[in-house]
Parts: C-alpha cells; sequence; structure tokens
C-alpha cells in the first residue's frame, strides 16, 4: 500500500510505516500525479482534497489530522465512495489554552469578565465548560444547539456585547447558518466598547476588510488574530491592528498534533481492516523538565501570568509573525512563505497538563484556579 503524508504530520512514520510505503509532501503542492498510485492521502489543513486532486486515483481512504474539514469536497468525496475522517477535538484543549495564554498575556483578567462564545462544540464547549467552573459568566451562540444542549445560549446581538468575545466556529458556507464572514462589519460594529475579540476558528468567519476598517475607527478594541482570511497571504494592516497576531498555530500544541496523526491512524486501520501496531502512549515522549515552581511575592493574578507565560509564550509566537512581515516586507510569496515556514518549524509546545506547579497549598484561590486551567498542583 501505498500511503501519501503531509510533511508536518508528526510522527507518521511511527504509526504508519509497517502498514506501507510513506511518501512525504509538502501540503500546499500535492498534486494530482502524487497521487496517482495512493492508497490513502493524510492531510492538513492546507491540502484541497478535492476532484481536482483525486479523479482517476486509487485513493480509498483520506485523513485529515486536523478538526476542521473546510479543505474537503466532502460532497465529491461522498459521491465517490472515497472514506475521508478528520480528528474531531484533537487540538481543542490546546486552542482553548491560547485564549488564556493571549488574554493572560495582554493582562486581561476573565475572572471577572463576561465571555461570549461564538461556536460551541468540541473547543467552544470546552472553554465554555472550563470557564463556567471558574465561575465565569458566559454567553453562547450556536444556532445548531438547544439550551439543554447549553443553557447559556443567547442571540449573537448579546453575545457581541461581552467583554470578551472568542470565536470557535467551523467555515461553512452553505446550509441554514453559514459562517463565512459571520461577522461582518454591521456585527463588528455591535462590539461592547474596549471589548476583546479572539477568533481561533477560520479566518474568513470575520470579514478581514471590515475588521480593518472598524479597527480604524475604533482604537478601543483589541483584536486576537490566530486565523486569517487569505492565509498564508494575510493582511499586514491588519496584523500592525491586532494586538496579538499568530500564524494559525492555536491547535499547534504537540499534544494535540500527535492526538491528531493518531485518531487518524485508528480511522485507517479501521479502514483497511489493519491491526493498529502503534499507541498513542507509546511515541507521546514525557516533558523533561515538567516543575513550575509558583511564583512568590506576586498577587494571584499576576502569579497566573507568569506559570502561564513559562509553559507557553505566546508572545514569541505574535514577535515572530511580525519578523516574517517586516522581513517580507509587502503582501506576496514571500510573506506567504514566511507564514508557512513559521508553522512547519513551530517549537514543540506542551500542553498545561504536562506540568506540575510547585510549593502551593492546593486549597488556595490560586491553586485552584490553576487547576481549572490543567495544572497539576502539588
Ligand atoms: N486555530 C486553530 O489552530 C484551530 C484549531 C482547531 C480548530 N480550529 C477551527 O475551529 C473550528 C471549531 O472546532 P470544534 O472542534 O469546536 O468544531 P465542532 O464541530 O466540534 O464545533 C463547532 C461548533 O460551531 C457551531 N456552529 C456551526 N456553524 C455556526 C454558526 N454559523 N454560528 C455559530 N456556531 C456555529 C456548531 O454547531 C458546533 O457546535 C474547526 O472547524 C476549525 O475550523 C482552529
Ligand atoms: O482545524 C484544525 O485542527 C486546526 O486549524 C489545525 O491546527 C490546522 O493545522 P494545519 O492542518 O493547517 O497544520
Amino acid at each position: 500500500m501505498k500511503i501519501v503524508i503531509d510533511e508536518n504530520i508528526p510522527l507518521a512514520e511511527d504509526f504508519f510505516s509497517a502498514h506501507g510505503e510513506i511518501v512525504r509532501l509538502p501540503g500546499r503542492q500535492m498534486s494530482a500525479a502524487d497521487v496517482a498510485d495512493a492508497d490513502a492521502l493524510l492531510v492538513r489543513s492546507v491540502t484541497p482534497v478535492n476532484e481536482a486532486l483525486l479523479a482517476g486515483s486509487p485513493v480509498k481512504f483520506v485523513g485529515t489530522c486536523t478538526i476542521g474539514m473546510d479543505h474537503l469536497d466532502q460532497r465529491w468525496l461522498d459521491h465517490q465512495s472515497i472514506a475521508y475522517t478528520n480528528a474531531p477535538g484533537c487540538n481543542a484543549n490546546s486552542v482553548v489554552e491560547y485564549v488564556y495564554a493571549a488574554l493572560a498575556h495582554l493582562n486581561i483578567d476573565w475572572r471577572d469578565k463576561t465571555v461570549g462564545i461564538i461556536g460551541c462544540g468540541n473547543v467552544g464547549g470546552a472553554l465554555h465548560r472550563a470557564l463556567t467552573a471558574q465561575g465565569v459568566s458566559c454567553r453562547c451562540y450556536d444556532p445548531l444547539l438547544s439550551i439543554e444542549q447549553n443553557p447559556d445560549l443567547c442571540e449573537l446581538e448579546d453575545v457581541l456585547q461581552c467583554d470578551i468575545v472568542s470565536l470557535h466556529t467551523p467555515l461553512t458556507t452553505v446550509g441554514p447558518h453559514p459562517s463565512r464572514h459571520l461577522l461582518a462589519k454591521e456585527q463588528l460594529l455591535q462590539l461592547a466598547p474596549g471589548g476583546v475579540l479572539l477568533n481561533c476558528g477560520r479566518g474568513a468567519v470575520i470579514d478581514n476588510k471590515a475588521l480593518l476598517q472598524v479597527m480604524q475607527n475604533r482604537n478601543d478594541l483589541q483584536v486576537v488574530l490566530d486565523v486569517w482570511e487569505w492565509e498564508p497571504n494575510i493582511d499586514l494592516q491588519l496584523l500592525e491592528r491586532v494586538v496579538l497576531g499568530s500564524p494559525h498555530i492555536a491547535g499547534y500544541s504537540f499534544d494535540g498534533k500527535l492526538k491528531g496523526t493518531a485518531m487518524i491512524y485508528e480511522a485507517f486501520c479501521q479502514q483497511f481492516e489493519l491491526a493498529p501496531s502503534t499507541r498513542l502512549a507509546d511515541v507521546v515522549p514525557a516533558v523533561a523538565d515538567n516543575q513550575v515552581p509558583a511564583p512568590v511575592g506576586v498577587d494571584d493574578w499576576q502569579a497566573l501570568r507568569e506559570v502561564i507565560a513559562t509553559v507557553y509564550d505566546i508572545a514569541a509566537d505574535d514577535q515572530r509573525l511580525r519578523q516574517v512581515a517586516s522581513e517580507a516586507g509587502a503582501q506576496g510569496e514571500a510573506l506567504s512563505q514566511g507564514f508557512d515556514r513559521l508553522r512547519k518549524n513551530y517549537p514543540v509546545r506542551r500542553e498545561f497538563g504536562n506540568y506540575q506547579v510547585t510549593g502551593l497549598d492546593k486549597n488556595t484561590p490560586l491553586a485552584e484556579t490553576l487547576a481549572a486551567l490543567g495544572f497539576t498542583v502539588k
């Protein structure tokens, strides 16, 4: 069996090499010729999987090691009876940690704010549960959920009024609730004075042109963008205006990426009726230096910020993107390549659950907040 695999899917050899010949390729450049004799195709979000790529190929299984599926032409794949799957929830926790890291870096204590969550599935739902567990008041917008599933459901207009609004919808263009440009100029103008807006879903869920226009007239807004319309050729004027910008890496914790590989491996084995030869637990490395001493001599909020920054330096993500943008100088090939290079060479980032915060009494409010964020407190 021949398995074509995106070069940025970590540890694919550990999982798949027992079952066939592996060919690694850059995702953005995969062509019909590359898959002309492949049985399985494993991609990330940057490969459009459609008739142009697969027509006439023997590919029987497509796995995307991502949550998002907007790059798969599902209607065509269904019509061709080609099996496909994503990795639901694999990096949901990574995205939630990105949100905490962004807010902590911006010195915005979410615990005394109202948080609006748009899209409450794996990612938004996890954020909602974690915030609710901390006593944070949340309003959610998700027209595909019922009030029984989520008691904090509200109208979009009410969610936009929150102090913090975090977007976690897939990108859809059809169906009763298409999310493309869900936040257009009209909605962006409704954001609360001094509001914070984060997008960790897909870039085009916010109309990026309208966002730039609104931000040019509203200095009070603080916008955090991990995802951008027209990636990887992002709008540099928008990057200049956002308080934090990153190259679509919210879900890039090492743990989340490995979970994605492992989930697709399971689906691949089921599809081809193979006995799995590798388990996630066999390949996940332990964190060598996992003890984080609790900061002393600072208040709880400052201590929380310092612990988060110790394990995830989100400011470095922002600085690297701005550096690439300044080197690229203008929109175009250099910028796109720089954006992709940051993603390809993303440093290993381990999730909070791998770390133990030491020197704290478990019953203190700080310890409880750290535990709610996933840290172990010793
Ligand atoms: N930035 C990143 O690195 C990163 C990482 C993971 C996922 N994502 C993106 O986040 C998206 C959400 O991930 P998930 O795991 O929570 O997906 P999910 O499918 O579990 O949940 C998505 C939720 O959005 C809701 N929704 C759909 N259309 C909506 C609309 N028009 N308005 C409001 N809500 C709507 C759905 O009902 C669902 O509850 C993914 O599709 C992916 O595009 C980005
Ligand atoms: O949908 C997802 O899971 C995320 O957006 C994921 O992090 C995308 O990463 P990529 O496939 O572009 O490397």
